[in-house]
């Protein structure tokens, strides 16, 4: 979109201040973005010259606000970069930026942090901060934490208000009985799964730096992987209930398994959120714009409120507050950074395809439905679906990323189900009657008729 700065030697490896400066070799472990992969070996040579001189120049811009303060005007993503309409996108079909583009400062494992929320310099100032090199940073106790989680010595858990939910390395060794535990009522969502499905958060730590790749001892300090990390043992199957298509196991999990990292495009809940939904459809190309006219053709909505009333209700169907829970965001899970949202709509993987499992939201059967449409779901079968997965924070070196876990052992053939939370459902509430109204079905904006 155009409020994307044009940087086209930026590079989440250079930069580097002198505050930082003794961990200079360090960070070159920083992971490339995927633009810089695609040059390396091609104009790595050409580009170094640049990447001092526009490194210098970003340094200086962030040097102007050391924090994001919660709501902080960032930059607004780029809903121009979307190439396919889903949270899903096929392999090859992901956003590549050109050269004259580079709205991504930093992707890892699939999430793509624009410019303007400072992920990277985050990333740099947990690096400086570390006593050792990465190399002997043990991956699950040093390098990845889980905000407001730490754990008294393996008896069990607490919730701290003051854990060093920026720092990382909140592992077994380093902490202690949580202390100024927050009321029950303040817990974000990943807090209370904590307590209730009994998570061991030490084997999640373990799960995901496994997924990541850092293993054994000569591979703790490698880079962090751009590349999304995609579930394993799933498929895309027509949910029964009216949710649409949904995602389902194919073989078992057990508790504490780090499924994926959601994969997406981070923003900024309120402002940048907002302006995609309110802005995106403006932005897209004209051949994608057409494809979301192609979809719901033939429908009642008139070609030109497609981009309000269809568009705003895909790009709501994508969007993920990140952490779950809005509220819980701002209270402060990553202090000095604005509360985040992923959205998936473009730039996701599979799982875009999981549901939320309440029935009878008067959905896919469209809000035409109405009460009656929403009784008839409740009363389909006695069986109740609840969530057997969450999306847990992990900062991993300083970097937030969702991640998918599941809450208890899933058998292969169950579906997969994470809670969207009431602020989603509110959020979509009125977008769904009017595409009730317009008689279109969500499923059809999804995925076009068949
Ligand atoms: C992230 S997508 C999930 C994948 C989607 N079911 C599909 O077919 O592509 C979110 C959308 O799925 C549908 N959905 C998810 N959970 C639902 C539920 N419990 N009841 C009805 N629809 C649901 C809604 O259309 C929602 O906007």
């Amino acid at each position: 979109m155009e409020r994307f700065k044009v940087e086209p030697g930026a590079d989440p490896t250079g930069g580097v201040g002198s505050t930082a400066a003794a961990r200079a070799s360090e960070l070159r472990q920083l992971p490339p973005t995927s633009r810089q992969q695609q040059q390396q070996g091609q104009q790595g040579q050409q580009q170094q010259g640049q990447q001092g001189q526009q490194g210098q120049q970003h340094q200086g811009q962030q040097q102007q606000g050391p924090h994001l303060l919660p709501n902080a005007p960032v930059e607004v993503p780029a809903a121009a970069t979307i190439r396919h309409l889903h949270g899903c996108v096929p392999r090859g079909q992901q956003f590549q930026p050109s050269q004259q583009q580079q709205p991504i400062e930093l992707q890892v494992a699939g999430v793509k942090f624009p410019h303007g929320l400072g992920i990277r310099k985050r990333m740099e100032e947990w690096l400086a901060k570390q006593e050792q090199p990465l190399r002997n940073l043990m991956p699950a106790c040093d390098q990845l934490s889980i905000p407001l989680i730490v754990e008294d010595g393996g008896a069990g858990l607490a919730a701290s208000a003051n854990s060093a939910v920026g720092s990382g390395g909140a592992g077994p060794s380093s902490s202690g009985v949580g202390s100024a535990a927050l009321p029950a009522h303040h817990q974000p969502p990943w807090v209370s799964a904590f307590r209730d499905h009994h998570l061991n958060p030490l084997l999640i730590r373990l799960n995901l730096s496994a997924k990541l790749g850092l293993t054994e001892q000569t591979r703790w300090g490698v880079p962090l992987p751009s590349e999304p990390v995609e579930p394993v043992g799933v498929e895309v199957r027509q949910d029964s209930r009216g949710r649409g298509w949904g995602l389902f196991a194919t073989q078992a999990m057990k508790a504490n398994t780090v499924i994926c990292v959601m994969g997406g495009l981070a923003m900024a809940q309120q402002p940048d959120g907002v302006a995609f939904i309110k802005r995106g459809f403006g932005s897209l190309s004209k051949a994608v714009q057409q494809q979301l006219q192609e979809r719901v053709s033939g429908g009642s909505v008139p070609p030109g409120m497609v981009g309000q009333v269809c568009w705003s209700f895909l790009a709501g169907s994508f969007r993920m507050a990140f952490p779950a829970g809005h509220e819980h965001g701002r209270a402060g899970c990553y202090p000095g950074l604005v509360p985040l949202e992923l959205q998936m709509l473009g730039h996701g993987g599979l799982a875009a395809y999981i549901n939320d499992p309440r029935v009878g939201a008067g959905c896919c059967r469209g809000a035409a439905a109405g009460e009656q449409g929403q009784q008839q779901q409740l009363g389909d079968d006695d069986v109740v679906d609840t969530a057997n997965c969450l999306v847990v924070p992990v900062m991993v070196r300083g970097v937030p990323l969702p991640v998918l876990v599941a809450l208890r052992n899933i058998a292969a053939g169950e579906q997969l189900f994470r809670e969207y939370g009431n602020d989603w459902w509110s959020s979509q509430k009125e977008w769904l009657e009017a595409l009730g109204h317009y008689d279109i079905s969500p499923d059809t904006v999804l995925h076009g008729r068949r």
